[in-house]
Order: structure tokens, then sequence, then C-alpha cells
């Protein structure tokens, strides 16, 4: 198609804010599905996705749209992930665009996330419209929203298009202003190919599937292609268009977006960011802006019952087959036996992947408490990448320790600031600047280690502001700290899969909570249990559970045997997820209860 008709844009928003439903809405408004054929949120394919309400993977979809100057456009709609843990998928996607639709709900206004996606788009030289969502409700309040883009975003607002992506109200305006504002794509289809991957997946059925945007050439059915960051060579068997159902075509074009499949078995071979080319024709250089991207959050991932090892790793790597991004190999610990020590970009990752596992592999699985990666600077001159505590050093070994640090920037309400400044104080975080963005939004930025976000810092930050703050983070280099290894001791034995690495100077406080917490979540045994949190060979805090006196029966006096089944299926339930460590069972609650503590 002539590059003068074509659009390709990417709806961003903060987690929420309607970027699905006004998603919908275009695909219904352009034909491209039918209201029959609607599933709810269509692009959210995965059921995962769906369940919890947030866009996962990025997708893209061609709608066919003909605007009031008679001319029918191609439009291209790159969904974009809305979390955190993938910004680097969502630039690569906006890398894919000319414009954006920035959506920003009408009764929550700017948030964190707006901001953080607004300004990659920004940075991404994108033309970007305002849209204000959700002015169904009555607690809309559209200039205030309007205010607040111009304050925080920088972007002038009186035209920004205010509607209601549930009703479907002036929701036709954004296909006009698509037209009409964003530029259509510059690319030559004369030049040598280049091809930005900017999402891909394992499909059973037709092997890896890459979602690609033509920048400069054309990518052609049968041709061979290049990827530039690793050289290997592949054949294109089949190449389409999700419109949303994947129709077959022959050819993209500079300045289209498409799927295609390749001889290509490995997902991890086709690296979101990377650069397509012609092995006979090659581009000289490679599209701007490719990262390798790394683990950033690392944790023990064992089952329940050992017999189920070979399961796991089955699983694991069935995962990975979709998944580049995440990572594992085998470890073992004295307490669970073998398992896999995995990495993740981020909490959610690690969340979703631990479902996944669950729910599509019928796992019941213990999880070590998530950690990152150090490098430990040895006196000898050597240094360790060490992403297991259990592989920490002996500390008179130890030189120096890097730990890595981020940036976090959070949105919040003026009387909530108080509130957070402790909190990321606490979380030993260095203050970088704080300024208001609207008349009570305080924008604050602080540096702070990552590993004190990976703990509890989400669920305290959204406690400690009830909700009314927003979080966005990347990673920004390291810290050299004091960091130390915490053993945890069960009934005077140390539990290898319960040991963290904490700060020196906060090792005691955290000790003390921790061994507090972990006596709430051990449930009584027929005998008492020492918990104790040690550094070296020094105990630092010391809790007992002590020992079951009655037998849980009892309660029932004979008679009611329904009863009798009741409690001990709810004991069985409870059993589930326990691992016997000695004589004592631990639940997996407990393996977590570092992640607890401020609860
Ligand atoms: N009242 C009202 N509710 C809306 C509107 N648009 C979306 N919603 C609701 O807001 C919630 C979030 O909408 P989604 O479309 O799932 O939001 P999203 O931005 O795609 O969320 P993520 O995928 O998590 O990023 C859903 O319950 C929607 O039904 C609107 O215009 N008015």
């Amino acid at each position: 198609m002539d590059p003068k008709y074509i659009r390709n844009f990417a709806i961003i928003a903060h987690i929420d804010h309607g970027k699905s439903t006004l998603s919908d809405r275009l695909l219904e408004l352009t034909g491209s599905l039918t209201q029959r054929e609607m599933q709810a949120q269509v692009l959210d394919a995965m059921d995962l996705e769906r369940e919890r309400g947030i866009t996962i993977k990025a997708h893209s979809v061609r709608m066919m749209y003909q605007a009031h100057d008679g001319q029918t456009y191609q439009l291209n709609l790159i969904d974009t992930p809305g979390h955190v843990d993938f910004s680097y998928e969502v630039s690569r996607s906006l890398a894919s665009c000319e414009g954006a639709l920035l959506v920003v709900d009408a009764s929550q206004g700017v948030e964190a996330q707006t901001l953080a996606n607004a300004y990659l788009a920004i940075s991404n030289g994108l033309e970007i419209i305002p849209v204000i969502n959700k002015i169904d409700l009555p607690s809309a309040d559209i200039p205030r929203t309007k205010e607040m883009i111009e304050n925080t975003v920088g972007l002038p607002a009186d035209d920004a298009i205010a509607v209601s992506a549930k009703t479907g109200l002036n929701v036709a305006d954004i296909l006009e202003a698509v037209v009409a504002l964003i530029p259509p794509p510059t690319g030559d289809s004369e030049k040598p190919l280049q091809a930005l991957i900017f999402d891909s997946w394992f499909d059973p059925y037709k092997g890896v599937i890459v979602l690609a945007r033509v920048i400069n050439g054309t990518l052609r059915k049968g041709q061979r292609i290049k990827l530039m960051s690793n050289g290997k060579v592949f054949d294109v068997e089949s190449m389409g268009v999700l419109t949303p159902k994947p129709v077959e075509i022959a050819e993209l074009s500079a300045g289209e977006v498409g799927f295609f499949v390749a001889t290509i078995k490995d997902v991890a071979d086709t690296k979101v960011g990377d650069t397509i080319t012609d092995p006979t024709n090659p581009a000289t250089e490679m599209l701007p802006g490719f990262e390798d991207i790394k683990s950033m959050v690392f944790a023990g991932l064992y089952t329940v019952e050992s017999h189920e090892h070979g399961a796991l790793r089955e699983a694991l790597g069935k995962l990975k087959l979709n998944d580049a991004s995440f990572s594992f190999e085998p470890e073992s610990s004295v307490a669970l036996g073998f398992g896999f020590r995995c990495g993740f970009l981020g909490l959610l990752h690690m969340e979703i992947i631990q479902e996944r596992l669950e729910r599509e592999f019928g796992l019941d699985l213990i999880t070590t408490a998530p950690g990152v990666g150090y490098k430990v600077h040895l006196t000898g001159g050597t240094t360790l990448e060490v992403q297991n505590p259990s592989r920490w050093p002996d500390p008179t070994t130890i030189d120096s320790v890097e730990e890595p640090v981020i940036i976090a920037k959070i949105l919040t309400n003026e009387e909530y600031v108080g509130n957070i400044l402790k909190l990321v104080e606490e979380k030993r975080g260095k203050q970088q600047n704080m300024e208001y963005v609207s008349a009570n939004r305080v924008m604050i930025t602080y540096e702070l280690p990552l590993n004190e976000i990976v703990l509890d810092f989400y669920d305290r930050l959204k406690s400690v502001s009830r909700g009314y703050a927003s979080l966005d983070y990347h990673l920004s280099g390291t810290w050299t700290s004091p960091m130390v290894k915490m053993d945890i001791l069960v009934s005077g034995e140390p539990v290898d899969a319960l040991s963290i690495i904490v700060h020196r100077d906060f090792a005691y406080e955290r000790g003390k909570a921790l061994v507090h917490k972990m006596k709430e979540l051990i449930p009584r045994q027929m005998f008492e249990v020492a918990i104790q949190a040690a550094i070296g060979s020094k105990i630092v805090a010391r809790e007992t559970v002590s020992a079951i006196k009655k037998d849980v029966l009892a309660k029932c006096y004979g008679g009611d045997i329904s009863r009798k089944r009741k409690l001990l299926d709810k004991q069985k339930e409870g059993k589930k997820r326990m691992k016997r460590i000695g004589k004592v069972d631990i639940p997996q609650e407990a393996f977590l209860a570092v992640l607890k503590v401020g609860e």
C-alpha cells in the first residue's frame, strides 16, 4: 500500500484506564469485528490476561478505515503491555509507530505509568493524541484531566478527545484524528530490508511467530532473512496480518506491520528490538534501540512433591519457548531438593509464570523469596555474579558488593507525600527530585535499591497511599553496599531456601520482623519449634512456635461425621503446599514471609 494511506499507532495508558475497551471499540467501528464475533476484549488473547485484566503481550491489528475524505486508510493498531516489568517491549512497540493515543481516565487523571509511557512515546518521536476516557462516569472531570495532561506530560490538551470507550461516545472522532494528525510512515520500499521485531511467540502448530514493522525495503513470503543481532538466517514460510483474524498475505512493504512464520525453532532467536534484513542485500546498520534484556528478579522454584521435578523441568521448557525474557537453570537446596533458579523481568512477570505453571501444568510449587543479582568482588580480585543466597561466598573473602539500583517515579496526591517519603527512606532510598505536577499532585523521584522493591514495596506503597500512588521504575546502575547473608534456622537447622541477602544496617530489624512473621505462618506442631535469624554464627532474632496441646478432632465430640470430614479436608487442603523440613512442616507462605513482613 502507498505509505501515504498507512497509519501506525499505539494506545498508551495506565493500567485500567481503558486501553482494551477502546481497542475493541475501534475494531468494531472499522468493521474489523462484528458485535457477534466480538468476544469481550479480543486483544487480550491469553486467558490469564483476560482474567487478570492486564495486557501482557503486544499484538497488532490491521483495520481498514474509510475516512471522511473518502480515502481508505490502513490503520495498524499496535497493542502495548501496560506494566513496568515490560517497558522494554513497550518501547519497541512504540518504535514501530508514528503516533500514539494517550488514554487518560477522566476520574483518575494522569498516573505514573501514563507519564512513563508518554515519555517513551515522546522520546521515540511519536505524535501523541490525548484521549480522555470514561467521561460517562459521574466522577469524570474533563477540565482537570486536561490540566494534568498539560502540566505533567507537557502536551497541549485543548483538543484532547473526550470519549467513553464503554458507551462508544465520540470514539469515531479518534479515527479521524488518527488519519489527520498521525504522520504516515516515511520508509523506502526500494532500500535494503530493515524490519523491526516487536513481538514473537511460540505457537504449537506453526512454530515461532514474529510480529514486525517494516521500516525500509519489502519483506516477502519465501525470501531468506537474516537477524542482525545474531547473524542467524531463516526462510520466511508464510506471512500475514491480524484483522484480528489472521489473513495470509504475500508481502509487507515499507511502513507496514504484520506477522511471519519462518524456519525458526527457538523463540530466543527472535529478540524483541532486533532488525531483520535480507542476507543477499543486507542493510548496513541495525535499527536503533536494540537491547538484550536481562532478568532482574530471581527466585527458586521447587515442586511440593519431589517426583514432579521432571514435570516442572518440562513445563519450564515449554514456557521458555514462548517467553525469551524468562530464564531458568537447575539448582538444588538441602531443604527443598532439586529445583530451578528462575530469572524474571520483575515481580509481575514472576507471578504470571508461577500461575501458568500451576494452572496450565497442574504443578504444586514452592517458591523461594525473590531476590536480585549481586556483583560480589572478592579480595582475590575475582568477581562473582550471585543470584542465589545459597551461593553467597564466605564473608571473609568478600571485598565489596554491588547491588542493582533503580530510579523510581512515584506520582501521588499531596496528602500522601509524608507517608511515601517515610516508606522510601525506610527502603534506603535517596531523593532525586520532588515537584508539584498539578495543584495537588506530586511527582517523587527516588533512587532505590532494587532489592527493596522486589520485597514488599508495591503493597506497602499501595497501603500507605490508600491506592493513590502509582509507580514506574527503570534500572539506573549499582551501589556498593554492605550486603550480608541472613540465614533462617528452624529447630536449630539452617534452611538454605529461606536465606536472604540484606543490608547489614537493616539486618537486625529485618531478622526480627521475619522470624515474627514466620511464627505466625508456621502451624503449631506436636513439639516446640524455634525459629531464628542468624548472620554467620550470630543469632539476631528468635521466636518460638509452641506445641499443639489438643487433638483437633477432640473438638467434634465424636458424633457428626460430616463435620469431622470437613475438618480433615480442611487440614488436607492446608497441607497441600507444605514442605517437610526435618520434622517441621513449613507452608509456602513461610518461604515468602519476607514479602509479607509489613502486613
Ligand atoms: N465507565 C466506564 N468504564 C470503562 C470505560 N472504558 C473502560 N472502562 C472499564 O475500565 C476497566 C478497565 O478497562 P480495560 O479496557 O480493561 O483497561 P486497560 O487499560 O486495557 O487495562 P490493562 O489491560 O490492565 O492495561 C474495565 O472494567 C472497563 O469496563 C469507559 O469509558 N467508561
